[in-house]
């Protein structure tokens, strides 16, 4: 049985140019998409995973949470980060849910630990339960805990990235990932949307690759696209694209011709 990743960034279901605010009349489309998508394959499983966008970006750069905690205030930061994090969650929970969607809300903070910001404990028994009873788990970019700096911050592609990996090691037939976010794709030197990245072009399209040009903690498109092209490398399509056009999510999910870029390996 096939499973899908679907990572909604934060800046599609927000405004990441200004502070705290979120787009509820994009999630509401993109809830109408998914379930559209869900009606058409009864077997499909989801995995979705919103980004933090301009509610948990704000705090974790105010905090410095990625470096970790050491202060009281940094402490009680980490704590907003995740308070931020868990608002703007709610916030397409509701909508979720409001447009028949049985999604759960799983805080990655619960699953996740790292050391020096490097992940070494996994628990994602939540996900797999969530999945055997036919929700939806609904996961999102969150702190976690860190052994040797206090907390840290888990990006949403990461989680996903991990999760594609385990759910893989358990056989799952076919695993694609996708990005929507409000950019229509990965773009070359020349402001050119590259359709295809591979191991072999990578190197060609690195140096048109940078970081996010709003509030962003966590590493922007180069990130991106390194954790995409490490998980194609193990069979795993990933799609990049732009969620703020109607129906480019649907037909990346049915196979159909989208615009965007494709990450495979080869
Ligand atoms: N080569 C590139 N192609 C597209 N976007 C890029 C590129 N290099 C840097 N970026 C920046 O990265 C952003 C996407 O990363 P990010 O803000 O983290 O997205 P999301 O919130 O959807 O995860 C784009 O909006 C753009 O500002
Ligand atoms: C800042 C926090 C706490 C999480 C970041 O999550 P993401 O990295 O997945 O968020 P977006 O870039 O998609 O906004």
């Amino acid at each position: 049985m096939a499973l899908v990743l679907i990572k909604l960034g934060g800046s599609l279901i927000t405004d990441k140019e200004k502070p705290y605010t979120a787009r509820p009349e994009v999630m509401q489309r993109l809830a109408r998409e998914i379930h559209y998508i869900r009606a058409q394959n009864p077997n499909l499983k989801l995995i979705i995973g919103n980004g933090a966008g301009s509610f948990g970006h704000q705090s974790a750069k105010k905090y410095n949470t990625i470096e970790g905690f050491v202060s009281p205030s940094e402490k009680m930061g980490f704590c907003l980060v995740h308070q931020d994090v868990l608002d703007l969650n709610l916030l397409l929970a509701k909508i979720f849910l409001q447009t028949g969607l049985p999604v759960v809300s799983l805080p990655p903070v619960t699953m996740v630990v790292t050391e020096n910001q490097k992940l070494i404990e996994r628990n994602f028994s939540c996900i797999d339960n969530s999945l055997a009873t036919d929700l939806i788990p609904l996961v999102f970019g969150d702190v976690v805990l860190d052994k040797e700096i206090g907390g840290t911050i888990l990006s949403t592609d990461t989680l996903l990235a991990e999760l594609a990996k385990y759910f893989l090691k358990q056989n799952q037939d076919k695993i694609i990932l996708i990005n929507a976010g409000d950019y229509p794709g990965v773009r070359d030197r020349k402001g050119d949307v590259i359709s295809l990245i591979t191991k072999s072009n990578y190197c060609e399209i690195e140096t048109a690759l940078g970081l996010s040009h709003s509030v962003d903690v966590t590493g922007g498109m180069k990130k991106k696209v390194e954790e995409f092209l490490a998980i194609s490398s193990l069979g795993i399509d990933c799609w990049i694209l732009d969620g703020s056009i109607p129906e480019n999510l649907v037909r990346a999910v049915l196979g159909k011709p989208t615009s965007g870029t494709l990450i495979r390996a080869f």
